[in-house]
């Protein structure tokens, strides 16, 4: 977990979450010199990303007023194409549930709890419109997280059955999500779209037509995110 804190004072500080550095160095880039904003790369996948952000909500001494998950993304055909980006409407853990013969069964089905952490939509919106009007292809869906990059056709596509609007997927949002939501903070997830989700073909992701698009969104919504 690498980190970059600023100095400043408690109200309007936001926390931003990446899982490795050259997200969080594209984020860095965005920001630009910004006392506002505290940059973390908290790792890959959602139980490094949850450690990560309750360890730094629990320690900072200024306290923070929102927390964002960001980073790079696969996104789901006829949603989100290679370097736009995607403001999440609502994040869900899509691989927290059981198979059961009949299919998969989420915690909320099973009465586990919940594998949905709700967004702040007011912000999510304001992020969106904030992105539309500099002219970047954006949209507002459901982002999953999951342990496993999907790399078939078919869980691509069950996967977008069974959560209509699924517009990206990536490993850590759910993580840093459960970290806010248990701080009482406000959470939002922005990804930009490195690889379509489906078959796996590694050499095809443009990861850095993705950490461009990521940095032009953060450059875009400093403001729209306080
Ligand atoms: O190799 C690099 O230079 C590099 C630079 C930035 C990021 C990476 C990663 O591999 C980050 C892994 C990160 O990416 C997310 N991701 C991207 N596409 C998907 C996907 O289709 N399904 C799930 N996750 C995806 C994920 O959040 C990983 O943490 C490499």
């Amino acid at each position: 977990m690498t980190m970059t804190t600023n100095s400043g004072s408690a109200s309007g500080r936001v926390l931003v979450v990446t899982a490795v550095d050259a997200e969080k160095d594209a984020v860095q880039r965005g920001l630009g010199p910004d006392s506002r904003f505290d940059v973390l790369a908290g790792g890959v996948g959602p139980v490094a990303a949850a450690v990560s952000t309750a360890t730094a909500l629990a320690t900072t001494k200024s306290g923070y007023d929102l927390v964002v998950s960001a980073g790079i993304g696969g996104g789901f055909a006829g949603r989100a194409g290679i370097g736009s980006l995607v403001v999440a409407s609502e994040i869900i853990a899509a691989d927290l549930g059981a198979l059961t013969p009949e299919g998969f069964a989420s915690v909320d089905e099973l009465g586990f709890g919940s594998a949905r952490v709700p967004v702040d939509l007011d912000r999510a919106g304001r992020a969106v419109e904030a992105l539309r009007a500099a002219g970047l292809p954006v949209c507002l869906g459901p982002v999953l997280t999951l342990s496993t990059v999907t790399g078939t056709a078919d869980t691509a596509t069950e996967l977008a059955q069974r959560v209509p609007g699924a517009a990206a997927e990536a490993m850590e949002g759910f993580g840093v999500a459960e970290a806010a939501r248990k701080h009482g903070l406000p959470v939002l997830e922005l990804r930009a779209i490195s690889n379509p989700v489906g078959p796996r073909d590694r050499a095809a992701w443009r990861i850095g037509e993705a950490l461009a698009a990521l940095e032009a969104a953060i450059k875009v919504l400093k403001e729209a995110l306080r």
